[in-house]
C-alpha cells in the first residue's frame, strides 16, 4: 500500500484505557496506537465490547478508566472522526440524496459531491428515491457514502459490512483501502472478513 498522507497525519492512541458499561468491565487497560494509514478489526463474540470501545474512542461514551487521544489533531480543524454505528442513520421518508446532502451541510461539504459519493457506492439509480424503500444493503451503502461526503481522517465503524451483498463488501473494502492510501486510519468492528490487507486485529473477551 502506497501512502499519500492527503489527511494531517494522526494517531489514535489510548492510555489505560477501560471500557465498560456501568461496573462492568469489557476491556481493562487498552494501549492502542492506530497510526495514519493502518487499521485495527475489533473482534471477539456477542456482547464482548466490540460497540463499547467503539463508543468510546468516539467519545459518545465515558472511559470507565483512562484517556483517548488523537495526537497530531488541531481540534480548530473541526471534528477528526466519522462514527458508523449499527443504525444507518436514515430517515425514511427523505430522499437518497437529500439525505447525504443533509449528512454534507451538517458535517460539512468537505468530500465528494452526494451525487457523486452515491455513485461510489453503487447507489445512483436510487437518487430520486425516498430512504425508506431502499433495502436493508442498500441503506447500508448509504450510511457508507456519509463517510465520503465529509472526508474526516478517522473512520470509526460497527458492522460496516452488516447485509452488504458480495459486491457490497468490496466496495467497502475499496474506500477502506483508498482511506488507509489517504492515510487516514478506521477502527472496525466485524464479524466479517475484510478484504484489506495488513489490517491488525484486537481480539476481545466473552463476557463473564
Ligand atoms: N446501555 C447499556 N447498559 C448496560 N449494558 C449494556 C448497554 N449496552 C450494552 N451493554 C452490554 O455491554 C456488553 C457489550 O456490548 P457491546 O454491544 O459492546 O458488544 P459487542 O462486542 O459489540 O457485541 P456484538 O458482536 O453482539 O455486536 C453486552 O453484555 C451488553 O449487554
Amino acid at each position: 500500500m502506497t501512502l499519500r498522507q492527503v489527511f494531517p497525519a494522526i494517531s489514535l492512541t489510548t492510555r489505560a484505557l477501560c471500557v465498560g458499561r456501568g461496573e462492568q468491565v469489557l476491556a481493562p487497560a487498552l494501549a492502542l496506537n492506530v497510526r495514519p494509514g493502518t487499521g485495527l478489526l475489533l473482534r471477539g463474540p456477542n456482547g464482548a465490547g466490540k460497540s463499547t470501545l467503539l463508543l468510546t474512542l468516539a467519545g459518545l461514551l465515558p472511559p470507565l478508566e483512562g484517556a483517548v487521544s488523537y495526537e497530531g489533531h488541531d481540534p480548530e480543524t473541526g471534528p477528526v472522526q466519522h462514527y458508523c454505528g449499527h443504525r444507518n442513520g436514515v430517515r425514511p421518508r427523505l430522499g437518497v440524496i437529500e439525505t447525504l446532502d443533509f449528512w454534507a451541510a451538517l458535517n460539512g461539504r468537505t468530500g465528494l459531491a452526494p451525487a457523486a459519493a452515491l455513485a461510489r457506492v453503487g447507489l445512483e439509480s436510487t437518487a430520486l428515491l425516498d430512504a425508506g424503500y431502499l433495502s436493508a444493503g442498500q441503506q447500508r451503502r448509504l450510511a457508507l457514502a456519509r463517510l465520503l461526503v465529509s472526508r474526516r481522517p478517522i473512520w470509526l465503524l460497527d458492522e460496516p459490512s452488516a447485509a452488504l451483498d458480495n459486491q457490497g463488501q468490496a466496495v467497502l473494502a475499496s474506500l477502506l483501502s483508498e482511506h488507509l492510501e489517504d492515510g487516514g486510519l478506521a477502527i472496525i468492528a466485524t464479524h466479517d472478513e475484510i478484504a484489506v490487507p495488513g489490517l491488525a486485529t484486537l481480539m476481545l473477551g466473552a463476557r463473564q
